[in-house]
């Protein structure tokens, strides 16, 4: 049973379209990215799975039940963008006062609380905590009562890179454990050896869905060699000329090195016709990043787009 389906969904506020014509699931046991700009619509889909809002038109299915109904709720875990607690309470207070309104055991918060990192500061009012730590205890809460699906809105906002790698090895746990997990953001640094799948929305549509490959098949953008000469970067600059012959190679000097961007599916074509030249000691392949492949997909210009000035 998928942890949740989307199935055509699109969703408008007053006279708004904000989502448009949306398919998307997410299986047990895989962290799928859901990224994009401000406004682009990640947070009214995660309202959509939730069950805060219907949808305008299409199906929303939540761990086999409806969203927004108790019994599935009780299964979902979620972290919002912008955590606030009572200030005066202490972490390991307002960790019970949630578990008692989700009907999750109280006997875990001290646990999760250090699961979080929040062990030495969990009888401490949250009124000292840092921007940091109010995230730890966003996130345990988001993991009472051990979620079947966990939404985490920008999670790494106010964590430094250990508390970054922390979390990441604590959702790869949940994962192996067989929760499903969603990340919004627009794109993390690093997030991308931890993701399964990546879905990039742009203004109210998924322009792109899968693994990094077939998100780098989907873009079809250029790849880029990294060549060193063996003498003098002159002849390999004429070798690569004759090697790109047809192509449609760009060609770029980077101090001692040349760089070539290439199609990918010309890749190889184009290896097998410069290396009998014998003028390349040493190369590099930079396939296109997550990032590159985001920024591709919305447009260099991110502030351009609805909302992007937030
Ligand atoms: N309650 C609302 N009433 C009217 N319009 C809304 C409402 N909530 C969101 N919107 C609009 O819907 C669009 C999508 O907003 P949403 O919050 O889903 O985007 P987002 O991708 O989460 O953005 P951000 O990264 O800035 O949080 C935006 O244009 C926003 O202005």
């Amino acid at each position: 049973m998928n942890c949740f389906e989307l199935e055509t969904v699109s969703h408008r506020y007053d006279r708004e379209d904000v989502l448009r014509d949306i398919s998307l699931q997410l299986k047990p046991g895989e962290i799928l990215g859901l990224f994009g700009h401000n406004g682009a619509g990640k947070t009214t889909t995660i309202k959509l799975i939730l069950g805060l809002i219907k949808p305008g038109a299409g199906r929303v299915s939540v761990l086999g039940g409806e969203a927004g109904d108790p019994r599935v709720s009780q299964h979902i875990g979620y972290l919002p963008e912008n955590v606030m607690f009572y200030p005066q309470l202490t972490g390991r207070e307002i960790l019970s006062h949630f578990a008692r309104l989700k009907g999750a055991s109280p006997g875990q918060v001290p646990d999760l609380l250090a699961q979080v990192g929040l062990a030495d500061a969990m009888d401490a009012r949250t009124r000292t905590y840092s921007k940091g730590m109010r995230q730890r205890l966003g996130l345990a809460q988001a993991l009472l009562g051990k979620p079947r699906l966990l939404m985490l809105d920008e999670p790494t906002v106010g964590l430094d890179p250990v508390a970054t790698a922390d979390l990441y090895r604590l959702l790869q746990q949940l994962k192996d454990e067989g929760s499903g997990i969603v990340l919004c953001s627009h794109v993390l640094p690093g997030v991308e050896p931890y993701i399964d799948r990546a879905a990039i929305l742009t203004d109210g549509s998924l322009k792109a869905v899968g693994d990094l490959p077939s998100l780098r098949q989907q873009a079809n953008m250029p790849v880029t060699l990294g060549l060193s000469p063996v003498a003098a970067i002159d002849s390999l600059a004429d070798a690569v000329d004759t090697a790109a012959d047809g192509l449609g190679a760009a060609l770029r000097w980077e101090g001692d090195q040349l760089s070539v961007d290439i199609a990918p599916q010309n890749k190889m074509a184009f290896l097998q016709a410069l290396l009998p030249s014998g003028a390349v000691a040493d190369l590099a392949i930079h396939q296109p990043s997550l990032e590159d492949i985001y920024v591709h997909f919305i447009g260099a210009g991110g502030l351009a787009h609805r909302g992007g000035g937030q």
